[in-house]
């Protein structure tokens, strides 16, 4: 038996906050313009959620931490996937290790799921699906990441079984765009533009400004970053202009956060196009830099994300009480991390990370691909749609689900 190293697809990133926090070396190591709008070139209390503005910080990086960063952001993507699930005796290297061993700590959601559905019978199950990458393939154009007519329909279901709702960068009309489906909650911008059900809970003022959804549902508008806007139009037109003359790179308007595409970019340029970015950033020390899957984000120093996002939208659907409730967040970025969190904390919260490599995060299980995303969610369908004694079975291992 050999043990071959080959290029390692671990991701060197922890799983830390990504919001409010600078592209420092730390965040690096740790790893409606809707149409138009990519441009060539704790537990749930009952407490109203503050939203504090973040001390100002610098953005700026020095240059040796670029490399750091493009590191990471290769291992992030890697171009090499490893299947588990194919027999290769031959194939054992370190790098199957490794992902066994990955694996153990993030079991399948698949193989586990009598246990995500363990305690669900007398609670509410709350979905909460990231788009890029967990409800659509990662692809080089940002502009054509559909959704399969698949995945469409088995969400659809989904929502008819569970409040399910999608959590994106994207600017929420670009992501309601692609998902098309009415019938879901959606937040847009990392979570910094809700729409959501105003069916507020004891104890829980739901803020924001209420108004009814096509469906004649009272649904509210929550938008704590909504005094960005203009300086967001800004730096997004300063990063189109120092962009434009790098070949593949792309700024993409996500109403209250930038997106920088690297994707199409040659990888002898993405120091360069790093390091545009950061000195755009300079003029702007209300607004702060992280990173995703071969991009660089913009968003406003302010502490909201994807977690808080969770816990809004569990509040104004009216679970005060995690007790009763079973929040299930599935993503595949960094910034799913926030969601993950805020997941683990409720008493039987389920977290997923979609990867097909292993990568540090908080989240217990895992699942490889959108394919397997539309797997579960399947299952979870057939499970709710069925009576408790198929349940039961269930539970108990009995039923065969392919
Ligand atoms: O929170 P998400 O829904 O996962 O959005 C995160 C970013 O996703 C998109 O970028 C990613 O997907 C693109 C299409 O597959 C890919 O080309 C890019 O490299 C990925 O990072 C989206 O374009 C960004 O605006 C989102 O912030």
């Amino acid at each position: 038996m050999t043990l071959r190293s080959k290029r390692s697809a671990v991701c060197a990133e922890s799983p830390t906050s990504s919001c409010g926090s600078t592209l420092s070396l730390s965040s690096i190591l740790s790893t409606s313009p809707a149409k138009a709008s990519v441009v060539s070139a704790s537990s749930v209390s009952s407490k109203p959620i503050p939203i504090v503005a973040q001390k100002k910080h610098s953005t700026y990086v020095e240059k040796g931490q670029f490399h750091t960063w493009i590191g990471a952001m290769r291992a992030q993507s890697p171009p090499h996937i490893l299947s588990l699930h194919s027999d290769t005796p031959d194939a054992f290297d370190l790098e199957t290790a490794v992902h066994k061993s990955w694996l153990e700590r993030h079991p399948s959601a698949l193989s586990s799921f009598h246990k995500v559905i363990k305690n669900a019978h007398k609670k509410q199950i709350v979905v909460f699906l990231d788009y890029d990458g967990t409800l659509s393939p990662i692809v080089e154009d940002p502009e054509r990441a559909f959704m399969s007519t698949e995945m469409r329909a088995t969400v659809k279901d989904l929502a008819s079984c569970f409040p399910t709702a999608v959590i994106s960068g994207r600017s929420r009309s670009k992501v309601f765009d692609f998902v098309q489906l009415t019938e879901l909650y959606y937040a847009g911008s990392h979570g910094m533009d809700i729409m959501g059900p105003a069916k507020s809970s004891d104890g829980f003022r739901v803020k924001g400004t209420k108004s009814r959804d096509k469906r004649g549902n009272d649904v509210v508008k929550f938008q704590p970053a909504s005094e960005y806007l203009p300086v967001i139009n800004k730096v997004c037109n300063a990063l189109i202009e120092s962009t434009k003359s790098i070949k593949g790179a792309s700024v993409e308007h996500n109403k209250f956060c930038v997106t920088v595409h690297f994707r199409r970019v040659n990888e002898e340029y993405w120091e360069v196009l790093a390091e545009r970015v950061q000195n755009v950033l300079k003029d702007y020390p209300t607004l702060t830099l992280t990173h995703g899957r071969k991009v660089l984000e913009v968003r406003p120093c302010i502490s909201w994300d994807k977690g808080k996002a969770v816990e809004f939208l569990l509040k104004s659907l009216g679970y005060k009480d995690t007790g009763d409730v079973i929040p299930l967040y599935i993503g595949d970025d960094k910034t799913d991390e926030d969601a993950f969190k805020m997941v683990n904390r409720a008493k039987h919260g389920c977290s997923i990370l979609v990867s097909s490599v292993p990568k540090p995060s908080d989240a217990k299980l895992s699942l490889q691909d959108p394919s397997e995303v539309m797997e579960f969610l399947r299952r979870l369908v057939r499970w709710k749609k069925w009576g408790l004694e198929s349940r039961n079975s269930i539970q108990m291992g009995v039923y065969d689900f392919k």
